[in-house]
């Protein structure tokens, strides 16, 4: 079971709306030392939770990889989620009835600063490794440019300054599979359960590519119908729909649109030359969401950084499948 972290105060947000308080579920794994100087914090991407010994098992190899017999690992259910945080399910306290669409947009930065927030609680001053990939990475790179003196390393997987115009759009076409399920308006917790289905079968294009279908989807060579990509599209939205909520997905959605860390700071040039961490930008040569031109500009503008591009059959999602590669490329560039 997460913990469950209160903060009963105004938060105000960076559209200027406030909520009026927030939780956030979080997990910790091993041991804080006396120093304070073993904090590994883990930023999930869409649709995780705040267990990554579940959805990034591999990772956790006392060999290779996260020994947790010296690292302190600490992961939030990100504000907006429905695995335990405050979102459009909860009980907005002002009403005392739950929020739904009325909850208020926030933004990755939102994001960041309740993450800080909960860190202060915890007594932690100083990130030994803030690790996000996809949307956990927007995160990251929004912290260690807030928080520059507090992460000491970054590793950035699968992600960018900046959403791209092409992600907005795949969001947007989500978003709208999700509006035309009428039951999204209503504030249960099925309310919009086909739409989010229709929005993960489309999310997956981009999280797969051309090949994955092709290697792994392919047909008996008479098939007419009840093609094997059909059932696969509708078992990945169907698999997600028994877990997750549509309007957390909505605002999840849009808060990955808001991503850009050069707003109101310049460029994002300057914004990311704020980062001090030494960090190390992994991309994935077949990403179609995350196009590793995104990585390159990331490394080529983060003083202390280094970049890797790896493959994966699975396109982007090979960041949360690749693990093997990616403890191989930590332990190159850290000692972990
Ligand atoms: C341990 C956990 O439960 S973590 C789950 C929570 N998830 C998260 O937290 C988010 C991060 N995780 C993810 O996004 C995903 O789990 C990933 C990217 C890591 C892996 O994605 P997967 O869906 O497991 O991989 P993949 O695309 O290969 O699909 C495999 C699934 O599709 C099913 N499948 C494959 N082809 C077909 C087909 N033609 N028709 C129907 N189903 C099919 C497989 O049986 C398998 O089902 P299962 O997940 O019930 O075992
Ligand atoms: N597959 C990821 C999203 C891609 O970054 C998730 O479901 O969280």
């Amino acid at each position: 079971m997460p913990k469950v972290f209160s903060y009963q105060h105004p938060f105000e947000l960076e559209n200027g709306q406030t909520l009026p308080e927030f939780e956030l579920a979080y997990n910790t794994l091993g041991k804080l030392n006396a120093e304070g100087s073993n904090v590994i914090w883990i930023c999930h991407a869409l649709t995780a939770n705040a267990h990554p010994e579940e959805w990034w098992p591999g990772i956790f190899d006392k060999k290779n990889g996260i020994d947790l017999d010296k690292y302190f690992v600490v992961c939030a259910n990100i504000l907006g989620s429905c695995y335990g945080s405050t979102s459009p399910q909860s009980i907005n306290p002002e009403t005392n009835e739950v929020y739904g669409l009325d909850f208020p947009k926030f933004s990755i930065r939102d994001i960041a600063k309740t993450l800080d927030i909960l860190s202060e609680d915890l007594g932690i001053s100083e990130i030994q490794y803030l690790m996000g990939g996809s949307m956990g990475g927007m995160q990251a790179m929004e912290w260690a440019i807030q928080k520059p003196d507090k992460i000491k390393k970054l590793v950035l997987l699968a992600t960018s300054p900046k959403h791209s115009s092409w992600g907005i759009a795949l969001n947007e076409t989500q978003r709208m599979a999700i509006e035309s399920d009428p039951t999204f308006y209503n504030n249960d917790k099925i309310a919009g359960k086909k739409g989010l289905e229709a929005a993960r079968a489309i999310a997956l294009l981009s999280y797969r590519n051309y090949n994955t279908y092709q290697s792994t989807q392919i047909d008996e060579e008479n098939a007419v119908d009840d093609f094997r990509a059909s059932s696969y599209q509708k078992y990945q939205g169907e698999k997600l729909s028994k877990r997750f909520y549509a309007k957390s997905y909505w605002y999840l959605s849009k808060a990955m649109d808001s991503h850009n860390v050069g707003r109101n700071r310049n460029s994002c040039e300057k914004a990311l030359a704020k980062i001090k961490a030494k960090t190390l930008v992994i991309g994935i040569q077949s990403d179609l969401l995350f196009p590793v031109e995104e990585q390159k500009f990331l490394a080529e503008h983060i003083s202390d950084s280094a970049l890797e591009i790896i493959d994966s059959s699975y396109g982007h999602d090979g960041f949360l499948i690749e693990v093997e590669t990616i403890k191989l490329v930590l332990r190159k560039h850290f000692k972990l």
